[in-house]
């Protein structure tokens, strides 16, 4: 594999990718052309050939790509070739979502432990998973060696938990509460802002408005 720093798209179309090719597998697809996974998921093929090619040579020309070797190659790059046990911190109305998301155990992640400061929860299980209280987080977190956590707490409270975490020996956060936290360098952190993307969107509608009124 080349040792070139890859894009942070790029990632994210080979995380789109891989869960197409997951489909088309399921399906009895065992070849399938760069023309075949952009149509699928929405891209042009020349972008699928370049996002690829970052890592190593893959496929037969005129043949196209094993769909099954494709995508375990992809899932190893993504770091899906191990399970991650995850946890998330907050057993409020996102937190319990999350629990059920079907999408996380499909593709490796499974939560183990949900952490809380609410007496009223502590002791519970929300979907079989148990939720302990936050005093025991970094006791826990080590047993269970998790690295991955998602905060699930409301704003005022993120960096507080984000601060506690990185006393845990975490080694990447999810963070869903809309305040920017930060965190030790060592630590990987992404946040999801689903306003953002309402956002975007509507920004993008704004600007279509726009061109029509042109015309
Ligand atoms: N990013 C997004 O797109 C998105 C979408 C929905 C919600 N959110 C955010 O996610 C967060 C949770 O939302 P919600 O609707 O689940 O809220 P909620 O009030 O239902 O749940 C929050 C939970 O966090 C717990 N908590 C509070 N402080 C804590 C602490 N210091 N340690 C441990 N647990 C603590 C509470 O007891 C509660 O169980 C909020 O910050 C909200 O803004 C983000």
């Amino acid at each position: 594999m080349k040792s070139l720093k890859i894009p942070e798209a790029t990632v994210m179309r080979l995380s789109v990718y891989s869960r197409f090719l997951t489909r088309v597998q399921e399906k009895g697809v065992v070849n399938i052309s760069s023309g075949e996974i952009a149509e699928g998921i929405g891209g042009s093929p020349a972008q699928v050939r370049k996002d690829l090619a970052y890592f190593g040579e893959f496929g037969t020309r005129g043949v196209g790509y094993n769909a099954n070797e494709l995508n375990h190659h992809i899932m190893k790059i993504l770091g899906l070739g191990e399970k991650w046990p995850v946890a998330i911190i907050g057993a409020g109305n996102l937190g319990s979502a999350l629990t059920q998301y079907k999408g996380f155990i499909d593709r490796g992640f499974k939560v183990v432990a949900i952490f809380d400061n609410d007496l009223n929860k502590i002791g519970l299980t929300l979907n079989g998973i148990p939720v302990y209280s936050i005093a025991d987080m970094e006791k826990i977190i080590r047993e269970l060696d998790v690295k991955i956590a998602i905060i699930a707490v409301p704003a005022e409270h993120a960096q507080g938990v984000a601060d506690h975490l990185a006393n845990c020996n975490v080694m990447a956060i999810l963070n869903f509460a809309q305040h920017v936290i930060s965190v030790p360098e060592h630590i990987e952190l992404r946040n999801v802002d689903l306003a953002v993307n309402l956002e975007i969107l509507t920004f993008n509608l704004s600007l279509q408005k726009e061109k029509d009124k042109e015309k």
